[in-house]
């Protein structure tokens, strides 16, 4: 039976994914910080298939490497990591941004998603063939915006990784994509905004932004594409999305 290790299964995209895999049969390693979220989908998705939840900081390089030193014989190896915890902060000007939040991101997205994939790497390699690291990236990654700084920074870096963790694990069969979404409703806005739903409802009202789902049947496609193929990028966006003209600062008259 396939298995799958998916940081920041309590919400969003993760959860979604953890919901996907399952109907696929596969067994499932969820990770994140809030325990009875965890639990809930533990005792929802152990009915169908084996379900180990992890209370995790991905921060926390100690205790991320003894978690997944000591995965249980049924969960080895692993056929596909899904690093998804992530999130933005501070969408003011990076003038006005406070220095913690650009810590935060940092440490989450890019320090929590390497401690992951390093105490990962050896269950992958024990798979070899088939296996999958499948980064979340963000068009964040590519393309500047105001607001963005060290989110988009951080999301640049998650996909360059991806792309030389490719080159040295070339001969391994462990594949490595950059799945790069665009506006997607999840809970990211309302953690972004530090709990302003009304922000959060704004930016999705009126559009059409992905959903969970989407993302989560993309992952789902990526993790079972025959084990020859490696999508290096996939970059999505809701059709109702695209991009905007160059600012340009001018005198006022
Ligand atoms: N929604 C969007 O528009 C887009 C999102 N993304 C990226 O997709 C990923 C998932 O986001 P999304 O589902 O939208 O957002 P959500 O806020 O809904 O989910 C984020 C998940 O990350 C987990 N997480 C955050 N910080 C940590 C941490 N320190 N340790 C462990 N887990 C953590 C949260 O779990 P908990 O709080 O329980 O720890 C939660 O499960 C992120 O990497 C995000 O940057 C990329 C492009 C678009
Ligand atoms: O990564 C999230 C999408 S966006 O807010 O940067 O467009």
């Amino acid at each position: 039976m396939p298995s799958v290790l998916i940081t920041g299964a309590t919400s969003g995209f993760g959860k979604a994914a953890a919901m996907r895999f399952a109907k696929a049969g596969w067994s499932l390693i969820l990770t994140g910080r809030r325990e009875e979220r965890l639990k809930a989908l533990e005792s929802e998705l152990s009915q169908h298939v084996p379900v180990l939840t992890l209370t995790l900081d991905v921060r926390d390089s100690e205790a991320v490497s003894k978690a997944l030193g000591e995965l249980p014989e049924p969960f080895l190896p692993l056929t596909c990591l899904i690093n998804n915890a992530g999130l933005a902060l501070a969408p003011e000007p990076s003038q006005k941004v406070d220095l913690k939040d650009w810590h935060t991101m940092i440490d989450t997205n890019i320090t929590g998603l390497v401690n992951v994939t390093h105490a990962a790497l050896p269950l992958l390699l024990a798979q070899g063939e088939g296996a999958s690291i499948l980064n979340l990236g963000s068009v964040a990654g590519q393309w500047p915006y105001p607001g963005g700084h060290v989110y988009g920074a951080s999301k640049a870096f998650v996909q360059q990784f991806g792309y030389n963790l490719r080159c040295d694990l070339l001969g391994t069969g462990v594949r490595v994509t950059d799945l790069a979404p665009g506006m997607a409703e999840t809970e990211f806005t309302l953690v972004r905004t530090k709990g302003n739903q009304e922000a959060s409802d704004a930016l999705y009202r009126g559009t059409t932004p992905l959903q969970a789902e989407d993302i989560a049947e993309q992952l789902y496609y990526l993790a079972t594409l025959p084990a020859h193929i490696n999508i290096n990028r996939l970059e999505i966006m809701p059709v109702r999305q695209a991009w905007s003209a160059f600012a340009v600062d001018r005198d006022a008259n």
